[in-house]
This record gives structure tokens, sequence and C-alpha cells, in this order.
């Protein structure tokens, strides 16, 4: 075998009294796709992030390319070889594409008189969108106008423009769609091909057995087990991420779809750009509706809509008694919730502590005589929803934005859920969820379902919405082009049609 290309040796990380890190041992080898799994909070993220020079660890030594690796920020660690692609949003907002892909190297168009040259600034920028086979975005277009999965299309232009002997890519695959999640396959399988090594972080076992060479478990932030290639088995990768076996179902287990008959909640004729054209759909009382489709078919901004986030063209969005649904506002005091995808800055207040966040969703919930509401009543509201749902945390004091990532999906979970909710929104709402939790989720949900509440559920995981859907609507371009009841002879085959 050849030498390793990155050697990470004893590290550990504290965070106060958290450890996140305790004395392990990485190396990771050119022509290598090298998977991270575990659960959340496992470390995945910190100890890649290290690598790539985000944070420093407590103790423990690098080598990188034979030399010590001490890296001062992410720019000098991609600078020199290292380039990392985060899961949360890594991209700045009120700049344009070809700003975020050349913040830290403005200069560089700068003339003589000092002035930037924006043309050939984008000119590049564009290229580099090119270059990892996106053709619809270009170097000028503001970073606010493009959906989630563009803007982390352009975080990996950006770091692809550095050619990395090693990429980090964390948890990225569910914030892309299918053909997201192609581009970003094929380019990693070319640097591998052409002796780069790639450090890949997913929840999705198929996907991570499917695409990487070697699987590395992380547990409670020891690393566990590497697996080779010709190791890997499901089940056993499973039992060592979470210790034990997982027992009971994983989806639901019925294949009859189920309703009550009266509406929750009912679009009508919503038009929006292009990507609401006369989208019209009711959703039942006690029904769970799937909506799939690519990135960019419309159901993430329909998600919106159902939510009163939007201001439509046309079309409107009322409940079951007639209130019209136009701002969150009326939504959230009509029993509306709502998880959207791009949870760090639609879901969550990531300076705000993990109480906060969760507690502002259910103060009917805990408010003593439906008014007065007390620290310990509250507390104790908070603490319950972080036990069913297992937030690894110290406390619901803990600020928002140190959890890892699966675990601020929970924080936006627990606020919607645990607050009564009626109807529930739900977009992509087990992004960078372990399967333990996931499979927590799919029950709640079911729970849920039979308590009369309905679910709309959008995701750009097929498996999920064919395991949990009643009925499924798929959309493509602004418009619904499929139905399906729920059946067990249901597949990805029979949908997919609809979506491209
Ligand atoms: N800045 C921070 N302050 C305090 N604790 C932190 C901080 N960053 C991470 N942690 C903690 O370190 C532990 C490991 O987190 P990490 O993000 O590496 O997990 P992960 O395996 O990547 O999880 P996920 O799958 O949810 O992304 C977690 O308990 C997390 O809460």
């Amino acid at each position: 075998m050849s030498e390793p290309i990155l050697e990470m040796k004893n590290i550990s990380k504290n965070f106060g009294s958290v450890i996140a890190l305790k004395n392990v041992d990485l190396e990771v080898y050119p022509g290598e796709i090298r998977g991270l799994i575990g659960e959340n909070g496992s470390g995945k993220s910190t100890i890649s992030s290290i690598a790539a020079g985000m944070q420093k660890a407590t103790s423990g030594r690098m080598t990188f390319k034979k030399q010590s690796w001490e890296p001062v920020s992410m720019i000098d660690a991609l600078q020199n070889g290292i380039g990392m692609v985060v899961q949360e949003s890594g991209t700045i907002s009120g700049v344009t594409v070809a700003e975020n892909i050349f913040l830290a190297e403005l200069s560089q168009f700068r003339n003589k008189l000092g002035m930037i040259n924006k043309k050939a600034m984008n000119q590049k920028a564009t290229e580099a969108m090119r270059a990892i086979g996106v053709e619809h975005v270009t170097g000028d277009m503001p970073i606010a106008s493009l959906d989630f999965q563009t803007r982390k299309l352009v975080e990996i232009a950006k770091v692809m423009l550095k050619n990395p002997d090693i990429l980090v890519i964390d948890e990225t695959s569910t914030a892309l769609s299918q053909d997201g999640r192609e581009i970003m396959y094929s380019l990693i399988r070319k640097l591998r091909d052409s002796g780069k090594a790639i450090i890949f972080i997913s929840h999705d076992l198929e996907e991570i057995m499917e695409v990487c060479d070697t699987l590395t478990v992380l547990r409670d932030g020891n690393l566990i087990r590497t697996f080779k290639k010709e190791e890997f088995n499901a089940d056993e990768i499973r039992t060592s991420m979470i210790g034990r076996e997982l027992q009971g179902d994983y989806y639901r287990s019925d294949f009859t779809p189920s309703s009550q008959k009266e509406a929750a909640i009912t679009a009508t004729n919503l038009k929006y750009k292009e990507e609401l054209k006369s989208v019209s759909i009711t959703l039942k009382k006690g029904e769970i509706l799937g909506i799939g489709g690519l990135a960019a078919c419309g159901m993430h901004t329909l998600g919106k809509a159902m939510f009163g986030a939007l201001a439509l063209e046309e079309g409107e969005v009322t409940t079951y008694d007639g209130t019209k649904i136009n701002s969150p506002h009326i939504a959230v005091a009509n029993k509306i919730g709502y998880v959207s995808k791009d949870r760090d800055v639609e879901s969550l207040c990531l300076s705000a502590s993990i109480q906060d966040n969760i507690a502002v969703g259910g103060m009917e919930k805990y408010a003593v005589n439906g008014f007065l509401i007390t620290n310990k009543k509250e507390k104790e509201y908070v603490a319950k929803q972080i036990k069913d749902l297992s937030i690894k945390c110290s406390d619901g004091d803990q600020l928002t934005s140190q959890l890892s990532g699966g675990n601020k999906q929970k924080v936006v979970f627990g606020k919607w859920i645990g607050c009564g909710s009626e109807i529930l929104i739900l977009d992509c709402p087990t992004r960078g969820v372990d399967i333990g939790v996931k499979q927590s989720m799919y029950q709640l949900m079911m729970e849920l379902k039979k308590e009369g509440k309905a679910i709309l559920l959008i995701s750009e995981e097929l498996p999920e919405l064919l395991g949990m859907s009643d009925r499924l609507l798929i959309m493509k371009d602004g418009s619904i082009t499929g139905e399906f009841m729920r059946s067990e002879s249901l597949t990805d085959a029979d949908v997919i049609g609809y979506m491209i």
C-alpha cells in the first residue's frame, strides 16, 4: 500500500466539558475515497474540520504530505492542499457567486488603480461552475437568488478551483437532489482516479457503501473500526455505529393509504415565477402527503408557500375553516409548523440557546392557565424534547450554534412537533440525522398521523417518500407531474420518470 497522504495521530478535542474526540488515529491514502459515518455528535465534522484548518485539536499531531500539518485557517488549509465543503451553509448572502468564490483572493482581479475587474472575476467564476458541470449559474448572480442546492454547488466549485490533494465533503448529499449528487459523485470519482483523496461524510449507508473505498466508523468521539470495501456489510456497519442492533420498523409497516376525509389545508392555483405554475394540492387530516422531485422542481417553494412565507403572484392557501394563510404569523397562529430545508437561516436562531429555540414553539402547551409562563415549566418542556429526540448537548442552556448538524436538525423538529401543530410542513426533516434518530422521527410522524395531524413531507430521498407517504406527488418544472397512492409494489422506478 502507498504511504498515507494525511496522518492524524492521537487527536483529542474538548469543548469545555464536552469531549468530541478521544485519541483518534486516522490515516488517509492517495487515490482513496474514505467514508466517515457515525451517529449525530460522534465527531465526524470535528475530526475532518481539524484536518481542514477550521479548528485546532486539543492534543495530537498531524502530518500531511510527510510534513507536519498545522493549518491556521480553512483558507490556509485550502491553499496548501486540503479543502472542505461544510455541512452548513458556507456561502455569504449579500454578495455574488463570484465574490463568494474569490472572497479571500480579490486582489488577483485588482488593476493598477486598485479597482477590481468584476468582468474578469465573474468570467472566472462562471468557468469554475462550468468546470464542475453546472451550466445555469454565472459569476454575476447574487448568491441570495440561488436555492440551497445551488449554493452548495458554488461551495464545491470554490474548493475544486484549488485542485486540492484532499477534498472533505461533510454531509452534503442531503442538501443536494439527485442531479446535484451525480455532479458530486462524478467529481469525487475523477479526483480519486487522479490520485487525490476524499473524505466523505454521510448518514446514508447505502450511498456511502456505494461511493467509498474504505469506511471509518466513529462513535462518541472514538474511532471504532475501519472497514475495507470487501468487508462492507450494512448490518455490521450499523451495529458498530450505534453499538447495538436497530430494533423495530424503520419506515411505517403498513402499505394501505389512509387519511380522514376532511381537508386540513388546500392550495389553489399557486403561481410563483417559474417555480409554481398553477399548483393545486389538498392535504387531508391524518394524511402524510409526500412531495418529491429534483431540486429545482418547485417542491421547496411549495413548502414555503403553504406556510405563507411567499408573496404569491396568484392563488391562495386556506385551512379547513377557510382561513387564508398569507403570512408565517397567521400560519403559526393556525397551528401550522414548518421545518425549512435551510435550517440555519430559516428555522433556527443559532445565537440563542436550545431552550429558547424549542420553547418558542410550545408556549401555549406549557403556559399555566394558558398564559402564565414559568421558567420551571419551560425547562421541563424543553428537557422532554431533548430526551425524546436524544439531542446530544450539555443542557438546554447550550447555544444552538455549538451543536452538531444533526442535533440542530433535531432542535428544529422538536420545536414544531412538540408544540401541538395540527399541520406540519416538513421540508427535508431528516436532513443530516443519523439512522437511529431517523427511525424515531418516522415513528413520531406515524403517531402524529394517527392523532389526525396532517403532514406534508417534502423530501429529496425517494426511499423516505415511498416508505412514509399515504400519497405521493411528483413535481417537475413547477408543476405536478404524477400522483401515486401508497402501495407495497410502488418503487423508485415507477416515479423517477415523472421527475426528469
Ligand atoms: N463549538 C462547539 N462547542 C461545543 N460543543 C461542540 C462544538 N462543536 C461541536 N461540539 C460537540 O462535539 C461533538 C461532536 O460534534 P460533531 O459536529 O463533530 O459531530 P458529527 O459526528 O459531525 O455529528 P452530525 O452527524 O450531527 O453532523 C458533539 O457533541 C457537539 O455538540
